[in-house]
């Protein structure tokens, strides 16, 4: 005899018929077999009506916050050739590849020539798309209409970069020089810098921040000046936090660095010829060193421009990833940072069968979205629900078939 799977599958009747009061699941997209001849979401249907109008159902629904209706949230995000940055970011494992990766696909598909980049530490655009994207270096990605690239930045050879840059003005090499030069108490200075400290041990958030800014030096360049969409799959929360501060910080330390090489240059002119070579290779790593300061503060510019950027929070329907998406929107908000939409990610349907664990995390679920509306950082933004699919999203098929989903 056949029984209803337990957890809810993207094929099973759960996703087609109405099972409980809520409004009836209406099959929204599936993929055109040409595209996903071997794709497991073929020819199977999935909706994302939970709960948006909801009547009276043992889930209390009607208070789910509901997403915000007649928003064409798409149209929006897509419309204009000017280039526009889109940030995704969350906690850990809530699928922020998979979304910033699937609406990669979808502006792809819609005229915008794009770049998605991953900064995070633990890249995983190459398992999203199925494809090997590893080597630091753009790598375009098979399947979507128009031209879609992407690029995992390395952050330990970005970091090495820095670090051997900043080591020559401020590390041991200045300071070995400093001191032969009986230039003691400049010394002193540098140890405020904390520079060693922050090279040995860097912080969460500074391998990112140089990834950020590595990304926008290729900007610059013209064979970049094609893509109009660019979004980055950002490292979990912790690290976006101290990301949004690092820029300021490592400005006012790079500018310290500088001046303070300012005042060498000038204190040791008069035997210049001696040092001759050991000036100019400074005098370069000074210039890269100016360099990275510059990219750093449009880095932080670009993180709060309004007309340009949005960082879309990406959550699940758990108290404790609510809990955290509500102090992230905190912290952007407070830096400035332009947030519009909250992607609550893998909410589960409604279960043919009566199986009671489905229908307790289910109404876990319901509970933690009630949050939502009653929190202050995050009612007042759009809400994108995704529902939990019962297959890996891989692929360039899958991600179209989960864009369509979300970005509609
Ligand atoms: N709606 C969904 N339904 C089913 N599986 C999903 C869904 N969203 C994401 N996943 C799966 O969850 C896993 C984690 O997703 P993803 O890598 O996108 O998360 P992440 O937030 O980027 O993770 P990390 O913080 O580790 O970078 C992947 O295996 C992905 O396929």
């Amino acid at each position: 005899m056949a029984t209803a799977p337990c957890i809810p599958s993207i094929s099973s009747p759960a996703f087609r018929k109405p099972t409980t009061s809520i409004e009836p699941f209406k099959p929204l997209c599936h993929l055109p077999k040409t595209l996903a001849p071997t794709n497991p979401f073929r020819n199977k249907f999935v909706s994302l009506s939970v709960a948006s109008k909801s009547r009276r159902s043992p889930f209390r629904v009607r208070a789910v916050a509901a997403p915000a209706e007649g928003v064409a949230v798409f149209d929006e995000m897509v419309s204009g050739t000017q280039r526009k940055y889109y940030l995704l970011g969350g906690k850990g494992g809530v699928g922020k590849t998979s979304c910033a990766a699937s609406l990669a696909v979808k502006f792809a598909n819609n005229g915008h020539p794009t770049l998605v980049v991953s900064t995070d530490p633990a890249h995983s655009l190459s398992d999203s798309f199925a494809q090997d994207l590893t080597g630091g270096m753009l790598i375009r990605v098979e399947g979507p209409d128009y031209p879609l690239f992407a690029l995992e930045i390395n952050p330990e050879k970005a970091r090495e970069e820095f670090r051997s840059a900043s080591q020559q003005n401020g590390g041991t090499g200045v300071k070995d020089f400093m001191d032969g030069m009986g230039l003691g108490m400049l010394v002193e200075q540098l140890g405020e810098l904390k520079l060693g400290e922050l090279l040995d041990t860097p912080p969460p958030g500074l391998d990112e921040a140089i990834a950020i800014s590595k990304v926008m030096q290729f900007l610059e360049s013209p064979e970049y000046s094609m893509f109009t969409r660019i979004i980055f799959d950002t490292a979990p929360t912790g690290h976006t936090l101290r990301l949004l501060s690092l820029p300021d910080f490592l400005d006012q330390s790079i500018g310290k660095i500088l001046k303070l090489k300012q005042k060498i240059s000038s204190a040791t002119s008069a035997i210049k010829s001696v040092f001759g070579q050991e000036e100019n290779k400074q005098q370069d790593a000074a210039n890269k060193l100016e360099r990275l300061r510059e990219r750093m503060v449009k880095v932080r510019e670009l993180f709060r421009d309004t007309d340009s950027t949005e960082f879309v929070i990406v959550t699940i329907p758990t108290v404790m990833a609510i809990s955290e998406s509500s102090r992230l929107r905190a912290s952007l908000t407070k830096e400035n940072v332009p947030v519009k939409r909250l992607i609550v990610n893998q909410i589960l349907p409604p279960s043919a069968s009566d199986c009671k664990f489905c229908t307790m995390k289910r109404k876990d679920q319901m509970r933690a979205l009630d949050m939502i509306q009653n929190d202050p950082e995050l009612s007042g933004l759009n809400l994108i629900q995704a529902p939990l699919v019962d297959v890996e999203i891989r692929g360039v098929p899958a991600l179209k078939f989960m864009g369509d989903i979300i970005w509609k």
